[in-house]
């Protein structure tokens, strides 16, 4: 099964570490198709302009629906699609999403740059498709375009067959709700430092609870909201000692 994502920006070069790497074998390998659209394709004018000042006025400029609404109807007219637009005014982009959007066909990235793009393509096209405008966290960038790299690779890991090994996408932080603990390799003593002991012991069950209490202790100092969102079950006697 692959998926085919597609990326609207006025800045198609920003993608092109998308094409690097694991991501970019991924797509040698036919498990990710992946198109980049440069919006001012869709422009007619000599300045190709995509931006106009904003009704009710304001700092910034925002960036005009005929433009949008043309590039998005071309690269829609390919078959139905989620359409994903990254915002600082969004939902919270979080594992959950990629692991949502992980099992979609087609997923449409449209970025946004200025004071962002005229609300109603966004409501014309959520009329007749799943829109999503989404935030990959409390920060303003200057353009969507890194939020969708973020996002394009946080989804494309879990697709099968991408990962060497697909279990770690399951064991990944957050998957069972808490922050990784602590990874040690090779050499056991670094700079005066060693692995810690139970590590090396052999013995499977302390292994398991040592890192466990690893993660629950780097959740409660650096994620408490994490801890306090755990279903009621997910935490066992031995874990409420920690
Ligand atoms: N926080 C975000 O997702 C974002 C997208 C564009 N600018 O910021």
């Amino acid at each position: 099964r692959r998926v085919r994502i597609d990326v609207v920006t006025i800045f198609p070069g920003y993608l092109a570490p998308l094409r690097e790497a694991l991501l970019g074998r991924a797509i040698e390998a036919g498990l990710v198709e992946l198109g980049v659209h440069d919006l001012r394709d869709w422009t007619h004018d000599v300045h190709q302009a995509v931006d106009d000042s904003p009704y009710g006025g304001g700092p910034g400029m925002v960036m005009r629906p005929q433009v949008w609404g043309e590039a998005l109807d071309a690269v829609l007219a390919a078959g139905p699609a989620r359409l994903v637009v990254p915002t600082p005014a969004g939902r919270p982009f979080t594992q959950a999403t990629a692991q949502a959007w992980a099992g979609e066909e087609r997923l449409v990235f449209a970025c946004g740059r200025y004071e962002g793009i005229d609300q109603r393509v966004v409501d014309s096209y959520a009329a007749r498709m799943p829109v999503d405008e989404v935030s990959i966290g409390d920060y303003v960038l200057v353009g969507g375009e890194v939020a969708v790299m973020v996002m394009v690779e946080a989804v494309v890991r879990l697709l099968p067959g991408v990962l060497g090994n697909p279990v770690s996408a399951q064991e990944d932080s957050f998957s069972d709700g808490l922050l990784e603990g602590p990874a040690y390799t090779r050499p056991v003593s670094w700079r005066g430092l060693d692995v810690p002991e139970v590590l090396r012991s052999g013995n499977h069950a302390a292994i398991a609870r040592w890192r466990r209490d690893r993660a629950l202790e780097r959740t409660a100092a650096r994620r408490p909201d994490l801890l306090d969102a755990l279903p009621e079950d997910a935490l066992d006697r031995a874990d409420r000692a920690f």
